[in-house]
């Protein structure tokens, strides 16, 4: 389970921007989260993924409480989450080349071994071509570079994943494209998911359930707040 107890949040611990909300996902679950712009989901995306201490609260992941953030998580912890973000160009190294980018958590846990066969499997799993991997991030467009973001984000094996709007600034096509390849990795692995967006019909499509923002704080909030999926097909 990927649980966030009460958690509380923000910039300013004297006005928080996420206040006491609950979430909680089961194994292999997946899970949309809506709201307003600026109501904090990005915030809370980032609790989740271990790379933002809450103020108050509790993140309990398969079990065991969170009680490190960001390079101070239990490496265990770290690498059991994967994250992708809306902008590739604000989380990619623009002097890294794509090959490295995408290896880059491999390096960072002593797994250099590794690479070579990760590689060959990401690549045609994200939808990249070879030719592509020596270049660097302004060689390549925004949803090539998304792409080998979410390379990067699988390199690890997690057992759960955090998509904070990771389709927003790409087309229809390679938004469907991202999608598939999560799913892909989810069937084969049993990964959870929690994908954060705007796009309500992309979020019912994609997901076991949608929540809204306003579900997190209301008591109960985790199945009674779902909003029902007009359709089940995968997006
Ligand atoms: N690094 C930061 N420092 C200070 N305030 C921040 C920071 N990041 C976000 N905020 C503020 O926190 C609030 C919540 O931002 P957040 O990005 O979590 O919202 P969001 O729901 O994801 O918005 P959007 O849907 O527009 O991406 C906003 O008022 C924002 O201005």
């Amino acid at each position: 389970m990927l649980e966030l107890h009460d958690i509380t949040a923000g910039y300013d611990p004297a006005a928080p921007v996420v206040r006491d909300a609950r979430l909680a996902l089961a194994p292999g679950e997946s899970v949309g989260l809506l709201g307003p712009s600026g109501c904090g989901k990005s915030t809370l995306a980032r609790v989740a993924a271990l790379l933002h201490r809450p103020d108050a609260g509790t993140v309990t992941l398969d079990g065991t409480p969170v009680r490190g953030w960001r390079h101070r998580a239990p490496r265990t912890q770290r690498t059991a989450v994967g994250v992708v973000f809306q902008q590739p160009r604000l989380s990619a190294d623009p002097r890294l080349r794509l090959t490295d980018l995408i290896a880059e958590p491999l390096r960072a846990t002593n797994r250099r071994d590794e690479i070579p066969q990760r590689l060959v499997e990401l690549t045609p799993a994200v939808g990249l071509t070879p030719d592509l991997l020596d270049r660097r991030p302004h060689e390549v467009s925004d949803g090539q570079l998304q792409r080998a973001c979410l390379a990067r984000a699988l390199v690890l094996r997690p057992r759960w994943l955090v998509c904070d709007e990771m389709t927003a600034m790409l087309d229809a096509s390679t938004t469907a494209a991202l999608v598939a390849a999560v799913e892909a990795y989810r069937a084969d692995t049993g990964a959870g998911l929690l994908a954060v967006g705007h796009d309500q019909v992309l979020l019912h499509r994609w997901c076991d359930r949608t929540l809204h923002w306003t579900d997190l704080t209301s008591t109960p909030n985790r199945r009674a707040g779902d909003t029902a999926p007009p359709s089940r097909s995968r997006a």
